[in-house]
């Protein structure tokens, strides 16, 4: 949890639909959509936002920008390819603040307002806040560095969610 001062107001955001997933626990998931293409959910887009799917048939991938509604808030992390403390910045550890997470999942088919999709690390009922089309073109970028990846990825084939970043709420409200 951070307890520090706000340095500015909160802004309010409303979810544009939830994810339906297998995933119903941390226990045992994916870490990322990269090592779960096989795992699939597909996103319930509320009729309000509906309208905003027109033409999104046309993309293999989308970005899914969420809310990791059930994780805590933290400034350091020992992230799931790691076993040392990291800046929560330099990580894609759940645990942060303002708790966004970004999955880029291969779009299976559209069924009305429902997105079907495979390559799922959101569990059950993850809001959604917004979703882009993945251009390879505006998203990809050749790389010379990528910090304390170049070891971690090693662990990504293998490795499963553990509930590290479980909220303390979210603990008191399974209990
Ligand atoms: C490492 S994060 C990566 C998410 C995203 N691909 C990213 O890079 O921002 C994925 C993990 O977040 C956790 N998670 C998924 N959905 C969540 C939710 N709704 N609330 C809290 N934690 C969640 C699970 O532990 C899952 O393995």
């Amino acid at each position: 949890m951070i307890h520090q001062p706000l340095p500015s107001p909160p802004i309010a955001m409303q979810p544009i639909g939830f994810v339906r997933s297998p995933f119903q626990s941390l226990q045992g998931m994916p870490i990322q959509t990269a090592a779960a293409a096989h795992a699939e959910g597909w996103l319930d887009v509320l009729p309000a936002f509906q309208p905003g799917l027109r033409d999104i048939e046309g993309f293999e991938y989308l970005v899914l920008l969420t809310h990791l509604h059930q994780a805590g808030e933290q400034l350091e992390v020992v992230p799931f390819m790691d076993t040392v403390r990291h800046g929560v910045f330099a990580t894609r550890a759940p645990a942060r603040p303002n708790r966004i997470g970004l999955s880029i999942v291969r779009l299976l088919r559209v069924c009305g307002g429902q997105l079907h999709f495979a390559g799922n690390d959101m569990l059950d009922g993850t809001p959604v806040l917004d979703i882009k089309p993945y251009v390879p073109a505006l998203d990809v970028r050749q790389t010379e560095r990528i910090g304390w990846f170049e070891q971690g990825l090693e662990r990504l084939p293998t490795t499963l969610s553990d509930e590290r970043a479980l909220s303390p709420d979210a603990v008191a409200a399974r209990t």
